[in-house]
């Protein structure tokens, strides 16, 4: 590599001014700061237990702020100059590229291939690249289909440079968005006639995997496939094979492409995912050891050709180069809701830039190999010198062959996980700060576009929020949490974690919060600063009543305006807000009683994969829309039905005039029946999934459930009242 002080650079960090945001988010500070001490002040006038709880989850809303606050404070954005990569590298550096599969029914095939097909097909030098697929399920049907997919693959990657296609995921391409008739090329006659060609060749590989999904289990596995015939996906040995290898050297061929199933044995951990990766970095470290590798969910494929060579600019030109370990892309979601996109790159992606970067989020990530060895990144490569450290990691791989490597006994008597020399265990996410790239900052790439499956139904979306907050949890009480890493880490990038560490312990006071105005209204009690509701007052209002009324209108508005000021509408502002209730309440809830069960020893927390369905029309796209939310019978729906139902009981109560005496005359007032309605509002998709049937209704057994609880939690509020 050249000395960087020579050329110019090759990516740029600016500024992005925010001061309206910085007085929003002080303002509202504030107000929240007011507002429990405006309650701490009301404690002492004996308003009892309501207000006591108010105050502590306001305290907790508070700190959540302060971590939001923290996250928005410094915004900053990359700026990069591919153009300049030639200066920098005559060679361009080989990149290794990982894509995981695990289960051939819940992630099809024909998914998984078309990610391999958008990445071989990137334009960058193809004998830099490696493409490796892991494929946890053992299925013969993933390999068949990825050998049919790249005899396919020499014809689209071809096409694709030749005509500068954008999306080089077929299933996207030939979608009605890409007809031929839209395209640049679409007056060239030959154009067009190869576009027919692929998209016939596209659809028969698409028909044979098909026919193969309905044959395969019945017949007999014979040639290539013979090696699967006994495999159980629990149980068998390693399988690698190499599907094609770009023997020439040449940029003209494909990348080298190599199918690995690990070996995996009932008495060993195989550690899912992050298991997964390991294996993959071994294996790729004795095959062709690349410096960078990327990882890829087997349903992320990519929409920028660019995305290798962008990527490599923010690797190798940023002014803290030698600092850089890792490159992640956000995970943006075909058909998925394009505000989600927006937003979470106008807060995470600009506001962890100045704060070393983002954490590793598990897929769409570049990372240099020795961080995942262990080394900083800007230590020399020589890793054979390197043997204290290294555990002999490089060594152990040279020696063995790639079987041996991808053994599921290989990390026995290691200390790989724990001393994350490697990804770490145990890991439902895969979100981490190893020790060992402690100053290894990474960059949030808006251009690293990795597009993947959404949840496509309500189920599906609970299982991968709790998944994701369970996941975490594991890291915030474990050794990995970032706090034993302050010193070496920036305090204000640890908050930044502990933000997103602490999702599953939100559940409770937002719980606690949300019973809380039904508690008041059944109890005749109140929570917030009085405010009389009825005709007679019998006490004066309280001023305080003006902190959560003002505190409310600043936050929504806020929130609002940014939305609107993205170009998104009202709608889908609602919308996410009222997921959000849905999803902290409910998934998040979810996860942190199973990261108890967990932690008590009871049972082991499992990665439950997420059902991806290959969106193929326009219609059918993957968006959980909250009018057509769907349920199952899963517990997960339990908190939020209870809690709605809770409030329509203390509406009821309220309307039907069958509130207890209140305690001296302070009873509920405006607020809590304001703070009641919200609430029924933000559940609205639950309140139509009481009245409806099939997928969208919520089950018989869950209402009964729900009812039962909430019958409960009424009668109790009762007859501690009467008990008053
Ligand atoms: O035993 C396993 C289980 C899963 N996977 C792979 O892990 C990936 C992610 O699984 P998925 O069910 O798609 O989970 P998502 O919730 O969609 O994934 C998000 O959340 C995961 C952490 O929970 C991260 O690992 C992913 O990168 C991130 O995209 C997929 O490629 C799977 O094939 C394996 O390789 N082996
Ligand atoms: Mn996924």
């Amino acid at each position: 590599m050249v000395n960087p002080m020579i050329f110019l650079p090759l990516c740029e960090k600016i500024a992005v001014k925010n001061t309206k945001q910085k007085i929003l988010d002080v303002t509202i500070y504030y107000s929240l700061l007011f507002l429990f001490s405006s309650i701490v002040l009301s404690l002492s006038k004996n308003h009892g237990f309501a207000r006591f709880l108010a105050f502590l989850c306001e305290s907790w809303f508070t700190f959540i702020w302060l971590l939001t606050i923290n996250i928005h404070w410094t915004p900053a954005e990359y700026k990069i100059f591919p153009e300049r990569l030639h200066e920098w590298v005559q060679d361009l550096p080989p990149v290794d590229i990982f894509v995981t599969t695990a289960d051939s029914d819940l992630e099809p095939p024909i998914i998984t291939f078309n990610t391999l097909l958008s990445l071989l097909a990137v334009d960058y030098a193809a004998h830099k690249l490696a493409c490796y697929l892991s494929d946890d399920g053992c299925s013969p049907l993933t390999f068949y289909s990825l050998v049919e997919a790249s005899k396919f693959a020499k014809l689209w990657v071809q096409f694709c440079k030749k005509y500068n296609v954008q999306v080089r995921a077929p299933f996207r391409y030939f979608l009605g968005e890409f007809m031929p008739s839209d395209h640049a090329n679409s007056c060239n006659e030959e154009f067009q006639w190869q576009w027919q060609k692929m998209k016939n060749e596209y659809d028969q590989l698409s028909r044979k995997v098909d026919d193969a999904a309905q044959n395969l289990s019945h017949c007999d596995l014979t040639g290539e496939l013979a090696i699967f015939s006994n495999a159980d996906s629990r149980n068998h040995s390693t399988i690698v094979k190499v599907i094609w290898e770009n023997k020439e050297d040449s940029s003209d061929h494909l990348p080298h492409l190599v199918y690995i199933s690990r070996e995996k044995r009932s008495q060993h951990n195989h550690h899912y995912k992050a298991g997964a990766m390991n294996v993959l970095t071994r294996v790729s470290a004795l095959m062709t050891n690349a410096p960078f590798m990327l990882n890829v969910d087997c349903d992320m494929f990519t929409n920028n050709p660019q995305v290798v060579r962008e990527t490599i600019c923010l690797l190798l030109g940023s002014k803290r180069e030698t600092v850089c370990g890792f490159v992640q892309g956000p995970q943006l979601f075909y058909d998925g809701p394009a505000d989600q996109v927006v937003i979470s790159n106008e807060y995470m992606v600009k506001g962890v830039a100045e704060i070393q970067g983002p954490p590793y989020e598990g897929t769409g990530c570049f990372h240099r190999r020795k961080v995942i060895y262990g080394l900083g990144p800007d230590e020399v490569t020589n890793l054979t010198s390197e043997k204290g450290k290294l555990a002999d990691e490089h060594e152990l791989v040279k020696e063995f062959g790639a079987c041996q490597v991808a053994a599921s006994y290989y990390e026995y008597g290691t200390n790989r996980g724990k001393k994350f020399i490697s990804y770490p265990y145990p890991n439902l996410i895969h979100l981490f700060q190893p020790h060992g790239i402690v100053d290894s900052h990474g960059v949030y790439s808006e251009f690293s576009a990795f597009l993947g499956c959404a949840p496509s139904d309500g189920p599906a979306a609970m299982i991968q929020q709790k998944r994701w907050a369970t996941g975490l949890l594991e890291i915030l009480f474990s050794i990995s949490n970032p706090i034993f890493s302050i010193g070496d880490l920036q305090s204000r990038r640890c908050l930044a974690y502990i933000w997103i560490l602490i999702w599953g312990l939100r559940s409770i006071p937002e719980l606690c919060y949300a019973i809380l105005p039904a508690y008041c209204i059944i109890y005749n009690s109140n929570f917030l600063p009085y405010f009389c509701l009825n005709c007679v007052p019998v006490q004066v209002e309280e001023p305080g009543i003006y902190i959560p009324v003002a505190l409310f209108v600043i936050y929504n508005l806020y929130t609002l305006s940014e939305y609107l000021r993205l170009g998104f509408r009202i709608r889908s502002w609602w919308i996410n807000q009222s997921m959000e209730r849905i999803t902290t309440m409910n998934a998040w809830l979810f996860a942190l009683a199973s990261f108890i069960i967990k932690f008590l020893g009871l049972s082991e927390t499992v990665f439950e994969v997420t059902q991806k369905d290959q969106s193929n029309s326009d219609n059918n796209d993957g968006t959980i829309n909250p009018e057509e939310f769907t349920f199952d019978k899963s517990p997960v729906f339990i908190p939020g039905t209870t809690i709605l139902l809770v409030q329509l009981a203390a509406l009821a109560t309220a309307l039907l005039g069958l509130q207890p005496e209140a305690h001296r005359g302070q009873g509920s007032g405006l607020g809590e029946f304001m703070c009641s309605f919200y609430l029924v509002a933000c559940f609205w998709p639950i309140v139509k999934g009481l009245f409806r049937k099939g997928k969208y209704g919520i089950p018989f057994s869950t209402m009964c459930k729900s009812a039962v609880l909430a019958f409960i939690f009424v009668h109790l509020g009762r007859s501690s009242s009467n008990m008053g």
